[in-house]
């Protein structure tokens, strides 16, 4: 199986969007191993994905009501998560999504990113475009090298800024592989089925390795 690990610069910064993109035009199944904000309306990001791509998606393994971290959104559920119940689900293509950034607590002493190096996935990154976007980028790459993790590059979600994709490339020697552009308000699913992932995304996506499930 190959499956990918997407992550963010932040939260609300395009992780869903882009993971529907991806799901549909790889033909991948999606999980989303903690959800929390389903008090909330944007709170169901496995219902979003299903809608948006028309693929399969996995339970999520952790559910919680309060738009928190993880591990602030159980606390206030009296509950507490185990890392040993985050075991990859096999299917032939999966795109796992994060919820926030890669920073973001899952428990005391378990972060996002140690969720996606508990999975020994590699990490696609997405970023908003616009101003601010260079810093939080080059710091999240920053988090992934200091733990020796797999980069595959990154996806900027909004309006295209050249100047910021040549920034984050060139200082983070990492590939910008997709720019996500703003979608208008009318049909987002159709309006990503009618946009087909760029070849450089393809390509990263074709040479991910083979995974155990
Ligand atoms: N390129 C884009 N075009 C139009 N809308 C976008 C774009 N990127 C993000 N959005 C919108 O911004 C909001 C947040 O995006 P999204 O839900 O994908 O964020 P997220 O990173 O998955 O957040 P979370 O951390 O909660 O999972 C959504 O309403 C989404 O439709
Ligand atoms: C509720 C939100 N939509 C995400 N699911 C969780 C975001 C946690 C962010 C924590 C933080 O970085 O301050
Ligand atoms: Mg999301």
């Amino acid at each position: 199986m190959k499956a990918l690990f997407v992550s963010g610069t932040d939260t609300g910064v395009g992780k869903t969007l882009a993971s529907a993109w991806i799901a549909r035009h790889w033909n991948a199944t999606y999980w989303k191993p903690a959800q929390t904000g389903t008090a909330t309306d944007d709170g169901d990001d496995s219902g979003s994905v299903a809608r948006l791509a028309g693929v399969p998606v996995l339970p999520e393994a952790f559910r919680f009501a309060a738009p928190e971290s993880p591990a602030r959104a159980a606390e206030l559920e009296g509950r507490r998560i185990d890392p040993t119940a985050f075991v990859l689900p096999r299917a032939p293509r999966l795109v796992v999504e994060g919820a926030g950034g890669l920073l973001v607590p899952v428990t005391d002493d378990f972060l996002m990113i140690d969720l996606a190096r508990r999975l020994d996935l590699p990490v696609l990154l997405v970023a908003r475009s616009g101003l601010g976007t260079i810093n939080h980028t080059l710091l999240s790459a920053e988090a992934l090298r200091a733990r020796g993790m797999r980069l595959l590059g990154v996806v900027m979600s909004g309006e295209p800024n050249a100047a910021n994709r040549v920034a984050i490339e060139r200082h983070g020697a990492l590939p910008v592989l997709a720019e996500l552009p703003r979608l208008g308000t009318g049909d987002l699913a159709a309006q990503l089925g009618a946009l087909p992932l760029p070849c450089a995304l393809r390509a990263a996506l074709d040479e991910l390795d083979e995974v155990a499930g």
